[in-house]
């Protein structure tokens, strides 16, 4: 099976200073993939190198290759091309994919328009408003027909990261980046984004990467865990093997931190 997904060797620099060392993942059509670790350990800019939006100063080097293409050194108009078709990111706070000024419904339909044209038919219209509502209906979005006419702030953050969920959608990405997307929000609508993640991955066929530093929560997403630890990848297997034996000496610091808050919560791992 050839990878979707295919990062060889990445390392991150920033002023000389290492972020990212490396770092070697593949991902296959479809498969989940967590990526665990504490804060700083250099998850996030991993998603960031995936989809080529590595902030100015912080260079890349290695090979990532996604659907075949490499990302490291590719023009902004290929990395264009990637991120509407083989990737789509979604972050921890979802108004940062939102704008505030504008509609959700007009927020959804601009992806899904610049994918249907890129595809060669092009929606607009009623057609096009027909397609947002599916879109809303399918992240279960309560009354879809009012919810796109209201404004990000007046809908709740698990209906905001809905519709950033359905943005990301609209493109039909092979591969979907999730970045902490439970985070910001409370332990009942945690539950209900993965999931609605979990139900939207089967059905569309999407490859999920699933970032995280709640042990708890990715691994009941995905099938295989990779830990970084302070830019390195220091473990990496099948969730179960990881959570029943884990060889490094981070990742039983990181499944025991869980198994006391879990506890304390009355929740178990
Ligand atoms: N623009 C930047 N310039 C310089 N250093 C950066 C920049 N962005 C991130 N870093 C550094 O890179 C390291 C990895 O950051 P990263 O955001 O990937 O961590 P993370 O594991 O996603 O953490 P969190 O869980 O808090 O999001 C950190 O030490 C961070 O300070």
């Amino acid at each position: 099976m050839s990878a979707l997904l295919a990062i060889e060797d990445l390392s991150v620099e920033a002023g000389g200073r290492r972020l990212i060392s490396d770092l070697s993942l593949a991902i296959g059509p479809r498969e989940r993939v967590g990526l665990i670790g504490e804060s700083g350990s250099g998850k996030s800019l991993t998603a960031l190198a995936v989809s080529g939006l590595l902030p100015r100063g912080l260079l890349p080097h290695g090979s990532i290759r996604l659907a075949g293409r490499e990302v490291i050194g590719a023009a902004e108009r290929e990395l264009n091309a990637l991120r509407g078709s083989a990737v789509a990111i979604v972050f921890q706070e979802p108004l940062t994919a939102l704008d505030p000024l504008m509609t959700v419904g007009r927020q959804v339909a601009e992806p899904l328009a610049r994918r249907a044209k890129r595809d060669g038919a092009p929606l607009r219209g009623s057609a096009l408003a027909s397609a947002v509502l599916d879109l809303l209906r399918d992240v279960a979005l309560p009354d879809p027909a009012r919810l796109a006419h209201a404004f990000p702030h007046q809908i709740s953050g698990g209906q905001r990261q809905r519709v950033a969920i359905a943005m990301a959608l609209a493109c039909r990405p092979a591969l979907l980046i999730a970045d902490e997307p439970t985070t910001a929000l409370d332990v009942t609508t945690q539950a209900e984004i993965l999931q609605l993640l979990d139900r939207l991955a089967s059905e569309r066929d999407m490859a999920l990467l699933f970032i995280g530093h709640d042990l708890a929560v990715v691994a009941s997403a995905v099938d295989r865990v990779v830990v970084m630890r302070q830019g390195v990848a220091v473990e990496s297997g099948p969730v179960a093997t990881v959570l029943a034996a884990p060889s490094h000496d981070y990742t039983k610091g990181l499944l025991q931190a869980a198994r006391h808050f879990d506890d304390a919560i009355g929740r178990r791992l």
